[in-house]
């Protein structure tokens, strides 16, 4: 039987691309917001689009001489779980996550970059491939090119452990929502983690990580500070331009320093 989701020379049922568009990219940016592919894809050399096909946009430049796919995932972990499959399928090796975030230690500020070392599985997807007892960790190559390059452009950043919730209200415990009713599951969750030393909360990374992993694949995720949760339940736009121009630099960067490790 064929299909086209699992014929590798085909154009993916799901991303609209198919692995001769990619020109043997290796890497992948991930922003989850399609509106992000573009201004991502501006830092590299060459950029061209290459489809638009549901949440999944993708462009396709160049770091010097290595082809990097810029692709959205869309928000959430089933519509990374998707991506990851289906580029993965199409030879590509090392997700590269440029997300946004709400930090929920008080030490961190807006703008500030954080990066993962491991991500608290609050989702329903990673459950798909591997069981909860399984970690949800970063690549460590590539998660050292990310603090190199961050440290390379003099940006503020923080390590340590995300937390990648289902949702944006009550996995986030924000009572701000349209009933305003948080589970008594999550009702006390934000101090919790807090308090085990867990930096912020997106929607995505613990799925990246863990589905990578079982595939013998590499991840990486980088999250511009948009909110402070000790503060407000708010995300803050005004440092949204500045975010998003952070998360490029230091993506072009790290695919930079890592390419020239010549890893496979
Ligand atoms: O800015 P992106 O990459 O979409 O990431 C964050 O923003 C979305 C929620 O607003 C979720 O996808 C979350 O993980
Ligand atoms: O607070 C935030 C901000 C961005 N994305 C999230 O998932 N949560």
């Amino acid at each position: 039987m064929t299909g086209i989701v699992s014929d590798s020379t085909a154009v993916q049922y799901h991303i609209g691309v198919s692995r001769a568009m990619l020109r043997g990219a290796r890497y992948v940016l991930l922003p989850g917001d399609p509106d992000r592919v573009e201004p991502i894809a501006s830092c590299l050399d060459r950029a061209t689009e290459l489809a638009r096909h549901r949440e999944y946009r993708s462009a396709l430049g160049y770091v010097d001489d290595t082809p990097v796919l810029v692709m959205s995932t869309g928000i959430g972990s089933p519509s990374t779980g998707i991506a990851v499959e289906e580029l993965a399928r199409l030879g590509v090796t090392h997700f590269l996550r440029l997300g946004t975030t709400g930090a929920i230690q008080p030490h961190i500020a807006l703008g500030d970059l954080i990066i993962s070392e491991g991500a608290v599985r609050l989702e329903g997807t990673s459950g798909h491939y591997a069981p909860v007892e399984y970690p949800a960790v970063a690549s460590l190559s590539l998660t050292q090119k990310l603090v190199e390059a961050a440290l390379h452009h003099n940006f503020s950043y923080q390590t340590g452990i995300c937390c990648s919730s289902d949702s944006f209200w009550p996995g986030q415990e924000r009572y701000d929502s349209f009933s305003g009713y948080v589970q008594r599951r999550f009702q006390g969750s934000l101090d919790e983690w807090q308090h085990l030393g867990v930096l912020n909360f997106e929607m995505e990374t613990s799925a990246l990580f863990t589905i990578a992993r079982t595939f013998g694949l590499h991840a990486a995720s980088l999250c511009g500070v948009i909110a402070l949760r000790t503060q407000s339940e708010s995300v803050q736009e005004g440092v949204y331009a500045q975010v998003k121009e952070r998360l490029a630099l230091v993506a072009r960067e790290t695919v930079k320093r890592h390419a020239a490790l010549g890893a496979r």
